[in-house]
């Protein structure tokens, strides 16, 4: 039988689920193997199996490490990884089996069924060639089907955008033998400030040389820009995405929203029945408040624990996108039906009549906005120190730079950065400074004083030419603006910028209290100097 059939016979039987979810595997978890961290670790071994190129699950398919129930990281020993693939071989057999099944653990998943597919060894015909795009996020099981094909095939992708190595995503564009390798790095989307910004993530955090080029068209990546078209903005979490939706629904009522990927999808109406499940029983009884959610209604029973069984829940099976929902409603408790209303009643399903479009990077992917705000919940970065320090745990925080760098590559025109990618900027020796005009400058900042931290210095009101710390606004506020002194931008763009003060002064000035762990890391800004001399 073809997997298409049995996918008709999986649909008509209606054993049919979108993921495998440990809730339903620890129903059918073998005695002395129960509880929910066994039933997230047999998940994750069948979602590992299925996104591989193997035909039976094996030891290899268990992750090879995992949090316990007290939160301590534990490493299955050899035999323990047996007798887990084990079980969740024999899931994958019940999975796979056309028969009527009240136990959905049971039912086949669609990474499930494209692994029949691939194990099918399908051939394609009638096609000369096959163009895989985003081959950075492709599954080995997917690339396994492509490759085979008789046909030519083009990969196309970008190994900077890859996100989702949590999913079994295995870098193609890297492993896959081939006869010609074309470099694109000119992007049409925007011009050289936002392509900057985008260049100097991958070098600082990754140590990628390749420059990403942008086109002649003027960028603006100090959030300052006109903002015109489409507005977005993007998250790291969804938590954010809704702390986003509730403070501009509360600056504007009339405000529209677009929240990519639909409303519906963004679950909160499982957010309201987490809610609801938070509510004392008297209370539920009384305002006859119901939870409509299966899965959400099931911890309603004692012996699952209510809301505190759900938090237990989700910290044993790591389930993220479930914390982060019980984190918004632990964040906004008895505000949040009123909220959630609110934002119901601003959404916009049409994006072109949004006002601001908001989202997850991952869910943007692929997506392109005349403006872009990049929210502060992506990875902190303060010093060259950190950096270091996340590189060494590999893969997931190589993820979590993509992430960044995807974030920042949506915009066409307008780029509103976080402090973080602020940060990174500082340490390619991007300081926001420009020269001008004392005169000019005096206008704004009558006093001269200096605006950097710690400096009490001021400028010198006979100097013709004096430097600028250009304001830089965030999503939810500006960083320090004004007039830098001779020498704040000595330690930015080298000595040769004391030749702006006269000596007798310049002697006169004490240097600012500066961080000296971060004033050794500040690289000199030679171009900054070039357009000031
Ligand atoms: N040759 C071209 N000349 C002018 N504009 C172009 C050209 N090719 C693409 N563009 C424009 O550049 C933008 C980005 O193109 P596209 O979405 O194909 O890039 P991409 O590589 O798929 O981007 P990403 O993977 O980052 O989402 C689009 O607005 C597109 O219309």
């Amino acid at each position: 039988m073809s997997t298409s059939e049995r996918c008709a016979g999986y649909q008509q039987l209606k054993k049919l689920s979108s993921t495998i979810k440990p809730f339903s595997v620890f129903w059918v978890l073998p005695e002395g193997w129960g509880g929910f961290v066994y039933a997230k670790v047999v998940s994750q071994t069948i979602n590992t199996f299925c996104a591989s190129t193997d035909a039976v699950i094996s030891s290899t398919h268990v992750p090879s490490q995992y949090r316990n129930q007290r939160g301590n990281t534990e490493y299955p020993d050899w035999g323990k990884k047996q007798k887990l693939a084990s079980i969740a071989q024999n899931i994958w057999n019940k999975m796979v089996e056309l028969k009527p099944t009240r136990e959905t653990a049971y039912h086949m998943t669609h990474d499930g069924y494209l692994k029949l597919w691939q194990l099918e060894k399908p051939v394609l015909e009638g096609y000369d060639v096959i163009f895989i795009d985003e081959a950075q996020d492709c599954t080995p099981a997917i690339m396994d089907i492509m490759l085979a094909q008789p046909c030519g095939k083009i990969l196309v992708g970008d190994p900077h955008q890859q996100i989702y190595s949590f999913r079994g995503a295995v870098n193609a564009l890297y492993t896959v033998p081939h006869t010609h390798i074309y470099y694109l790095t000119q992007s049409f989307r925007f011009g050289p400030e936002i392509a900057f910004v985008g260049a100097s993530i991958l070098n600082v955090c990754k140590g990628v040389k390749r420059t990403l080029v942008g086109t002649l068209q003027k960028g603006n990546v100090c959030g300052t820009g006109q903002t015109e078209g489409s507005v977005a903005i993007l998250s790291r979490s969804n938590v954010s995405v809704f702390s986003e939706a509730v403070r501009l629904t509360e600056d504007n009522p009339q405000c529209r929203i677009h929240i990519v990927g639909g409303v519906d999808s963004f679950g909160l109406k499982r957010i309201m029945d987490i809610w609801v499940l938070m509510q004392p029983d008297e209370k539920r009884k009384k305002e006859n408040l119901s939870i409509q959610d299966a899965f959400i209604r099931g911890f309603s029973k004692v012996r699952l624990g209510g809301y505190m069984g759900l938090k237990r829940y989700a910290t044993n099976t790591e389930d993220h996108e479930l914390e982060a929902k019980l984190e918004v409603v632990e964040r906004y408790h008895t505000r949040l039906p009123e909220l959630i209303r609110r934002i119901y009643s601003c959404a916009e399903s049409d994006p072109t009549r949004a006002d601001y479009i908001l989202g997850t990077v991952h869910k943007a992917k692929g997506l392109e906005f005349d403006s872009v705000m990049v929210t502060d919940d992506f990875m902190k970065v303060t010093s060259p120190s950190d950096i270091r320090a996340l590189v060494s745990k590999g893969n997931m925080v190589c993820d979590e730079w993509n992430l960044l760098y995807v974030a920042v590559t949506r915009a066409k025109r307008n780029l509103t950065i976080n402090p973080t990618i602020y940060n990174i900027l500082t340490m390619v020796g991007e300081y926001f400074l420009r020269s001008e005009l004392t005169s000019v400058i005096q206008q704004q900042s009558p006093t001269l004083s200096c605006c950097i931290r710690n400096c009490s210095n001021t400028l010198d009101p006979r100097c013709p030419v004096s430097m600028l710390k250009l304001p830089v606004k965030y999503v939810s506020h500006a960083v320090l603006q004004g007039p830098v002194c001779v020498q704040c931008v000595q330690r930015r763009v080298g000595p040769l910028a004391l030749l702006m003060e006269h000596p007798e002064r310049l002697w006169s000035q004490q240097p600012p209290d500066e961080d000296e762990d971060e004033l050794q890391h500040m690289p000199i800004d030679v171009d900054m100097l070039v357009a000031l001399l």
